[in-house]
């Protein structure tokens, strides 16, 4: 199977879940639109169901297939959010923010009663890390706020570049406005101890680590999809 028809596998085995007249919290990134993608076809037959994208790429694709959107402040409760990740580890920890969509997506995710993660085994880790974490931050002090995020990070033995997240020639932009600094820590051995003190940094928005939000994961592989249940 190629990586396109697994991330098929992982999107079509979490649609099972989907139900009728639910609130759909709906992730972003290559995994998430061939969610959308058979989500609209389902629709075509007949399911009925509210969506609220975590992305202004993820509003148009869903506008684009007739998948029918609400926002948070209309919908401020979600029965069930499908994403993708960039990383994921036993505990059901994840890594997001590769496709720069962090922010909305915790957002969203943190508004509904189960999260279900959809991705290709390569995304499997033992220890978070493996992948940069994005740190979603305010462009006013950005040098002040990346030598703060070194220090927190150092303070916890873990070091790396950390580096600005690039278009062409200007910075990346998140649909906030914020900027993004990838921190190539390496590996991650303590999430929350990592979380809480980014969280601590004045001018960090939001990071890419989501602990305790996934319920469950889809992960396709060459024998097919497979689930993990979080012990939380
Ligand atoms: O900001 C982007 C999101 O966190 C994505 O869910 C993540 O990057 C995974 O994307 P993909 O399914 O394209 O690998």
């Amino acid at each position: 199977m190629d990586a396109r028809a697994l991330k098929i596998e992982a999107a079509r085995a979490a649609l099972a879940h989907v139900e009728d007249g639910m609130r759909l919290g709906i992730g972003t990134g290559s995994t998430a639109e061939e969610f959308v993608r058979l989500l609209a076809a389902r629709m075509r037959e007949g399911l009925s169901i509210i969506g609220v994208p975590t992305s202004e790429r993820t509003a148009a694709f869903c506008r684009e297939l007739g998948v029918p959107l609400t926002t948070l402040e209309e919908t401020p409760e979600l029965d069930l959010t499908v994403d993708g990740a960039d990383e994921f580890d036993p505990e059901l920890s994840l890594v997001k923010g590769g496709g720069g969509a962090l922010l909305r997506e915790k957002i969203v995710a943190a508004a509904s009663r189960r999260m279900i993660v959809i991705a290709d085994e390569s995304k499997a880790v033992q220890t978070l890390g493996r992948f940069p974490l994005p740190i979603e931050v305010n462009p006013f002090g950005l040098k002040a706020t990346e030598l703060a995020v070194r220090r927190a990070a150092e303070a916890l033995g873990l070091a790396g570049p950390v580096t600005l997240r690039m278009t062409k020639d200007a910075p990346f932009v998140t649909d906030g406005g914020h900027f993004i600094l990838d921190a190539s820590f390496g590996r991650i051995p303590d999430p929350r101890a990592l979380s809480s003190s980014l969280h601590s940094v004045p001018g960090v928005v939001e990071h890419g680590l989501f602990l305790g939000l996934a319920q469950m994961a889809v992960v396709a592989g060459a024998g097919g999809a497979r689930t993990i249940l979080a012990q939380h």
